[in-house]
């Protein structure tokens, strides 16, 4: 017993152990493996140090360097490593943390990063951990700044190795997510549900398509799962959604389930003149072309407008296109419909985006929020009499939503709250709230066979103006 606690102790900074491959001459492949954990080490510094988003990084022209000289497999690899370490960051901490003795000393950062990319592998990814051990152990005698850690790095990621069952197990106990990120779950939902949506939110999340016509073929050429919505979930598919069946024809777009739901809340728009004011990449556009209405899309950012085109273009869709602020958009006469699917805090994406819990806080979305109302006043003066405004964005912060509308309100008695008439959405009705708005999270929409569950976390709500 007593042996068996002495052996169980964790490790001192200075701990030696089987001593680690010193610098060697590596063969092709370890070069280009320890390429990608350098590059991924670099990348967790970014996000978390420096607050940079993953997206940014990752971009394929505009990224970082380091990224960008990579071939495509090793882009993907990268990728998923730090989706994988960001998505359990809290949790791989945790477990470096039960294997140390003390914690590291504060400025040993990328010591830091190299460990985390290294045990989120061992613990979340199908990679042979000897690989993953290795190649941190090479990272660290590479690096001058991590070179006299080699052999703790070595000790710490072996055990970690040996013991994952048992790791796994007590890091289930810790929150998944931040505790500033917590707090407000917990705030906004209660602790029950805060800690599902937490839990939820860690599964990656599946494709979900919007089809421009009747979605039923689609179903069956993509041996789809049809949702509540009418959009359809692809079974677990690796690879590029432009290969499959419908893609180059323009049959459907990418659109996760809860990001289908803003555009259907106007009911019948056909021939109606409906504005989208934060349009790109244009997901909501498309939607509301196909339902008929003849839409004006306004996007301040020049790259993202580009974007929109192409798609559109792909889709065989039109509308008439305005590249500015929508501060500045204010057509000659009124709109029968606006929709404002704001720029948010983005905290209901995190199933994709799990960087945005470490580059984001509270303040961000207080100011978010604070953009977003005076954006919803604005998008409120454009609509006639009985004209609606749908407004939508992917935050599950009731601050950036409820909180918000509701003050709104208040404020301006010549608006109304239109509420979301349950009967029309069999299978959502949990995601409808007792005011008539659309809040879903990633808890929501039990997995079926073959198909995962889940859809993003998203608010939305309709008003009227009298
Ligand atoms: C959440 S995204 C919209 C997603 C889009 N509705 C869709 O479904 O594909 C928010 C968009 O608003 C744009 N945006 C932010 N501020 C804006 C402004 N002042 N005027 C117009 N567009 C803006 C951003 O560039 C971004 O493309």
């Amino acid at each position: 017993m007593n042996q068996e606690k002495k052996n169980k102790k964790p490790f001192k900074h200075t701990a030696s152990a089987k001593p680690p491959k010193g610098p060697a001459l590596l063969n092709h492949e370890d070069k280009a493996g320890l390429e990608v954990r350098a590059t991924a080490a670099k990348l967790l510094a970014a996000v978390v140090d420096k607050k940079i988003s993953l997206d940014g990084i990752l971009d394929p022209v505009h990224g970082n360097p380091a990224y960008k000289q990579l071939n495509d497999q090793d882009r993907a690899l990268t990728r998923a490593i730090l989706l994988s370490v960001l998505r359990h960051l809290p949790r791989v901490e945790a477990a470096l943390a039960s294997l140390l003795e003390s914690p590291l000393p504060q400025g040993a950062r990328p010591l830091h990063h190299v460990l985390c990319v290294a045990a989120g592998q061992i613990l979340y990814l199908d990679i042979p951990s000897h690989a993953a051990v290795d190649l941190a152990v090479e990272q660290a005698n590479r690096d001058p700044r991590n070179r006299r850690f080699a052999k703790l790095v070595n000790a710490v990621l072996r055990r970690l190795v040996r013991e994952k069952e048992a790791v796994l197990q007590q890091i289930a106990q810790v929150s998944p997510v931040p505790d500033w990120y917590m707090e407000r779950l917990s705030a906004g939902y209660g602790a029950d549900s805060a800690r599902g949506i937490a839990e939820a939110q860690l599964a990656p999340p599946p494709i979900d398509l919007t089809t421009k016509g009747d979605p039923e073929p689609w179903a069956e050429a993509l041996g789809a799962r049809r949702l509540p919505t009418g959009s359809l979930r692809l079974p677990s598919f690796e690879g590029s959604v432009a290969s499959l069946p419908g893609f180059d024809e323009g049959a459907w777009w990418v659109q996760d389930v809860a990001a289908s739901i803003p555009a259907k809340l106007f009911g019948d728009i056909k021939d109606k003149r409906i504005a989208d004011l934060c349009a790109a990449p244009g997901g909501k556009t498309a939607q509301l072309i196909a339902a008929g209405a003849e839409v004006i899309a306004v996007e301040q950012s020049a790259n993202r407008m580009a974007r929109l085109r192409e798609n559109l273009e792909r889709l065989g869709l039109k509308a008439d296109l305005v590249q500015g602020d929508l501060f500045d958009f204010s057509p000659n006469t009124a709109l029968d419909g606006v929709l404002l699917d704001a720029p948010c805090s983005s905290t209901g994406t995190t199933r994709r985006h799990p960087d945005v819990l470490w580059t984001k806080g509270p303040e961000d979305i207080a100011k978010l929020a604070a953009l977003q109302a005076k954006m919803l006043r604005h998008a409120a003066t454009l609509v006639k009499s009985g004209g609606l405004i749908v407004f939508s964005n992917c935050s599950l912060d009731p601050l950036e939503g409820e909180d918000l509308v509701a003050d709104l309100l208040r404020e301006d008695p010549t608006l109304e709250r239109v509420p979301v008439d349950v009967a029309l959405w069999p299978g959502l009705e949990q995601a409808i709230t007792a005011r008539g708005e659309f809040r879903t999270t990633p808890a929501m929409l039990l997995p079926s066979e073959g198909f995962s569950g889940g859809m993003d976390g998203f608010f939305a709500c309709v008003l009227r103006r009298r």
